[in-house]
């Protein structure tokens, strides 16, 4: 394994980088030898590397995860939850070192990368508490002489597949949820971003999480998942990422018939109302736009303006967009880091492309003025329409479309025109709009003059091919867990009520 100087030398704390799958709380190589490089996306140069667990490996992570879980789900509810909240202790302490991993893997600025860390840190103190609190219930009986009720029980090892624009929340948003229940779980990060998983492998094991508990394996992407969706101690397979993807992996379960929770592509529509004032409105979008460079599935994806002020909404929105900087996420003032590699770009540029060939006017974005292969200058599109790409695919890129629309129910049906169900903006103060399209809009989520939504009390998901199931909230932990209903027959007469 090389050593990159580069990663080695921005921390504070060396041990955090570890270039190794992290299996029944030991550092694992892979036996067969194979392994891949990590790239900075901003310099295009290797980070470290990681190897590829070969299946026998994999099946001991799964052997690991079944003996840990049998102890793991013995503690009571307040002994997981110290464990967690040690884990979230060192997080924040060690929030600076896991922040420079992350830009340096994922290329997204610094203070974001920070923010990241907090986020994903916020999901395990919720969940450590929410873990105390998975009640069951009393039923009045129907059944003479006798009492019914609930337990709630983890449901056993949980396998969770995540994506590279959120390294470290989409992790801890899940495995938070599972271990609180008393589930052990087996991590397979992107291959792009496995840093972040390894550095909070390091972390959970100086927390006191228990060998087999928290692993984190490596590998070829399909091969691994096929290797865990037809495993049939693993009761409960959690992915993020797209829909492409989730459709597969919910295939691939069927065999063993798993719990499957699925947070998956997106296609936000951003909804200016008539009422709105241009200038606000636009600094709204750009920031729903462009956060993580656009590779969010909360992205504003296509900008629907009502007709009144779409012009003076554009000029704001142009004038908004010019301000942003793109550049190496460790620089300071950097508002956009580059793309994930160098195919986000080139798909970046077909969308463009396309959206121009079928009538769209480019209003602002030269990619001449890109600081580097992996970058992609913010572009600016106006008169999108549902024949491009732009409309119809999550672009997850720094690619805005806006559209011009000119009444409640044209822009409803505009919205819901996708396969996609996650998330939509409204932006009015029209209280009688706001409610009629909070109502009318197929999405899991709807924020209302509101970019940010997310966190942890929230239940995050979408509808349609969004996905299933819920992540967060006081619902976000029953993912991970089953109802048992129990009959307590012949009691005799203390049963009745
Ligand atoms: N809904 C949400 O909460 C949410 C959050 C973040 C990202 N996303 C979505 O994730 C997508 C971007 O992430 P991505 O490019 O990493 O997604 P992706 O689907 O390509 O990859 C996600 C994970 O699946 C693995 N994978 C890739 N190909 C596979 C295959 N053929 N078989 C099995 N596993 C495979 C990857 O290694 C990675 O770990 C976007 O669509 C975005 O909207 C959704
Ligand atoms: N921003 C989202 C991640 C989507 O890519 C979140 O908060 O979960």
């Amino acid at each position: 394994m090389k050593l990159s100087k580069t990663l080695l030398n921005a921390l504070e704390d060396p041990r955090l980088f570890r270039q190794y799958a992290y299996v029944d709380g030991k550092w694992t190589h892979g036996d067969g030898g194979r392994e891949e490089a990590v790239i900075d996306p901003a310099t295009g140069e290797a980070l470290g590397h990681i190897p590829w667990l070969e299946a026998d490996q994999i099946l001991a992570a799964v052997d690991a995860a079944d003996a840990a879980f049998v102890h793991w789900r013995a503690l009571r509810a307040d002994e997981r939850c110290e464990r967690l909240l040690a884990w979230y202790d060192l997080l924040q302490a060690n929030r600076e070192d896991l922040a420079t991993i992350m830009t340096l893997e994922q290329g997204k600025p610094l203070p974001d990368a920070r923010g990241e860390v907090e986020y994903g840190a916020s999901f395990v103190r919720w969940f450590a508490e929410e873990g105390k609190r998975t009640f069951g219930e009393t039923i009045p009986s129907h059944i003479p002489n006798a009492a019914l009720g609930t337990i709630k029980e983890p449901v056993g090892i949980a396998a969770l597949i995540t994506p590279w624009n959120f390294p470290l929340a989409m992790i801890t948003r899940k495995a938070a949820a599972a271990m609180a229940a008393g589930c052990t779980v087996i991590v397979k990060p992107a291959n792009e971003t496995p840093f972040s998983a390894l550095a909070l492998a390091e972390l959970a094991e100086r927390a006191g999480i228990p060998a087999g508990v928290f692993n984190v394996v490596l590998g070829d992407p399909p091969e691994v998942s096929k290797l865990l969706c037809a495993e049939e101690r693993v009761k409960a397979l959690s992915f993020t990422g797209s829909t492409r993807v989730g459709r597969l992996l919910l295939e691939q379960s069927a065999s063993t018939v798993k719990r499957v929770s699925l947070e998956l592509g997106g296609n936000a529509p951003f909804i200016v109302g008539p009422d709105m004032d241009p200038k606000e409105a636009a600094y709204a979008a750009v920031a729903a736009k462009f956060q993580t460079a656009g590779q969010d599935c909360l992205a504003a994806n296509r900008i629907l303006v009502h007709e009144s002020i779409h012009d003076q909404f554009v000029e704001q929105f142009a004038e908004r967009m010019a301000a942003l900087t793109v550049g190496n996420g460790l620089e300071s003032e950097v508002d956009l880091g580059p793309l994930i590699h160098r195919q986000a770009v080139e798909k970046a540029a077909a969308i463009v492309d396309d959206a121009i060939s079928r009538g769209a006017t480019l209003v602002a974005g030269d990619q001449g003025a890109a600081p580097g292969p992996n970058f992609f200058m913010p572009v600016l599109l106006t008169g999108v329409t549902p024949k491009m790409k732009v409309w119809r695919e999550e672009n997850f890129a720094p690619v805005a479309g806006i559209t011009a629309y000119a009444d409640d129910d044209q822009v409803i049906e505009m919205a819901n025109d996708t396969e996609y169900g996650l998330a939509a903006y409204v932006y009015t103060h029209d209280i009688r709009r706001i409610w009629k399209l909070l109502r009318a809009l197929e999405y899991g989520m709807v924020s209302v003059n509101s970019v940010k939504m997310t966190g942890p009390p929230v239940p995050f998901g979408g509808v349609k091919q969004s996905g299933l199931g819920r992540e967060g909230g006081i619902t976000g932990i029953d993912e991970y867990l089953s109802t048992k209903y129990y009959c307590l027959g012949g009691l005799g007469s203390v049963s009745g009520s």
